[in-house]
C-alpha cells in the first residue's frame, strides 16, 4: 500500500489564533539562559508580546518556575550556580505543570554541558529545540557541531529528531533552512525565515524563548512550537526585506515581531 502523505497538521487560522492568544495573555516567561544572549532574548519576548523574567539564581528559580507561564533552559554558558538553579527550576516546573523548553547549546565535545543536557533530556522537557548537530547529540546519534553552529543539515537530523521525541516525550524542533518540528508521530516543516538570523547572536536561543511563550496557550505543544517558529520566520522575512546587514536586521526583527498581525501570519506562514 502506498504510504499516505500526511496533510499539513495545522491550519493558518490555528497559527493566527495562537499569536492572538499570546498578545492577549502576555505570558510570563522565565528565562535561564546564557550570558551572551540574555538582553536580546528579553527584547525578543517583549517585542512578541510576552513578559520575560531572567530568574536564574538558586533559591529563587524554583519558586518562580511554579508561577511562570513557560520556561526556557538554555545551556550556552552553564556556570555551576546556574546549573543548580536550572535543576531547581526544572523540578519545580515539572511539579507545578509549567511547560519548559530545553536548548542544548553546543553539546558534543564539551563535557559539562553535554552531561547536564543528557540529564535534562530525561527530565521531561516539553520542547527540545536546537540546531541539527545539537539534536543529534541529544539523540545519541552525532558528535556535535562547530562551536555553537551546526555542521549537520536538518534532513540528516530528521530520524534523530523523531527518535529523541519518542524517547524523551518532548516535541523536538530542529532549526535550519527549513525548521523541522516533530512529536514523534506528527512532523511539520516551517519554511521561510532568514539566514540573517544566524548572524545575530541569540538568533537560535531566542527562538527557544518564543516557543516557551506559546506553550502556555495550548495543550498541544506541537502547535505551540510550530506557531512560535512560524511567527519567528515571518518576522525574519520582513526584517530581511528592509535590512542592510545583521545590525539593522536585528533591530528590524524586533520591530517585525512587534507589528506582525495574526492575519499576516496566517497569510504568509508556509508549512509542509
Ligand atoms: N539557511 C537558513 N535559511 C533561513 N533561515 C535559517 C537558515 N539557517 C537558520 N535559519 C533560522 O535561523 C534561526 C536560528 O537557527 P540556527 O542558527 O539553526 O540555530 P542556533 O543559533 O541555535 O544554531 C532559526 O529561526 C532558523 O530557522
Ligand atoms: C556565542 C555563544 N557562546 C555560548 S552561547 C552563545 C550564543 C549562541 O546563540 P545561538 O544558539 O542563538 O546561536
Ligand atoms: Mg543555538
Amino acid at each position: 500500500m502506498e504510504s499516505m502523505v500526511p496533510s499539513i497538521v495545522f491550519t493558518p487560522g490555528e497559527l493566527a489564533d495562537a499569536l492572538g492568544a499570546l498578545r492577549a495573555s502576555t505570558p510570563l516567561v522565565q528565562v535561564l539562559t546564557n550570558a551572551v544572549v540574555t538582553n536580546f532574548t528579553a527584547n525578543v519576548l517583549l517585542a512578541a508580546g510576552a513578559s520575560p523574567a531572567m530568574v536564574d539564581v538558586p533559591g529563587e528559580a524554583g519558586g518562580f518556575a511554579a508561577v511562570a507561564s513557560g520556561m526556557l533552559v538554555n545551556l550556552g554558558t552553564p556556570h555551576g550556580e546556574q546549573r543548580a538553579a536550572m535543576a531547581e527550576a526544572v523540578a519545580a516546573a515539572n511539579a507545578a505543570g509549567t511547560p519548559w523548553v530545553l536548548d542544548p547549546v553546543a553539546v558534543g565535545s564539551l563535557g559539562i554541558r553535554t552531561n547536564f543536557a543528557l540529564k535534562l533530556r530525561d527530565a521531561s522537557p516539553t520542547v527540545i529545540r536546537g540546531n541539527a548537530s545539537e539534536i543529534m547529540v541529544l539523540a545519541e546519534a552525532g558528535s556535535g557541531g562547530r562551536g555553537v553552529e551546526a555542521t549537520d543539515t536538518v534532513d540528516s537530523a530528521s530520524a534523530a529528531a523523531t527518535a529523541l521525541a519518542l524517547r524523551s516525550g518532548a516535541v523536538v524542533a530542529v532549526s535550519g533552512e527549513a525548521d523541522l518540528i516533530t512529536d514523534g508521530t506528527r512532523t511539520v516543516h516551517v519554511h521561510g525565515g532568514s539566514k540573517m538570523l544566524t548572524l545575530v547572536t541569540g538568533g537560535g536561543c531566542a527562538l527557544g524563548a518564543i516557543c516557551a511563550a506559546f506553550l502556555s496557550l495550548t495543550d498541544d505543544a506541537l502547535l505551540a512550537a510550530v506557531a512560535g517558529h512560524a511567527c519567528y520566520s515571518a518576522a525574519a522575512e520582513r526584517a530581511e526585506a528592509i535590512a542592510s546587514g545583521p545590525g539593522s536586521f536585528a533591530v528590524a526583527f524586533l520591530d517585525a515581531l512587534h507589528t506582525l498581525t495574526p492575519a499576516e501570519l496566517a497569510s504568509t506562514a508556509v508549512l509542509s
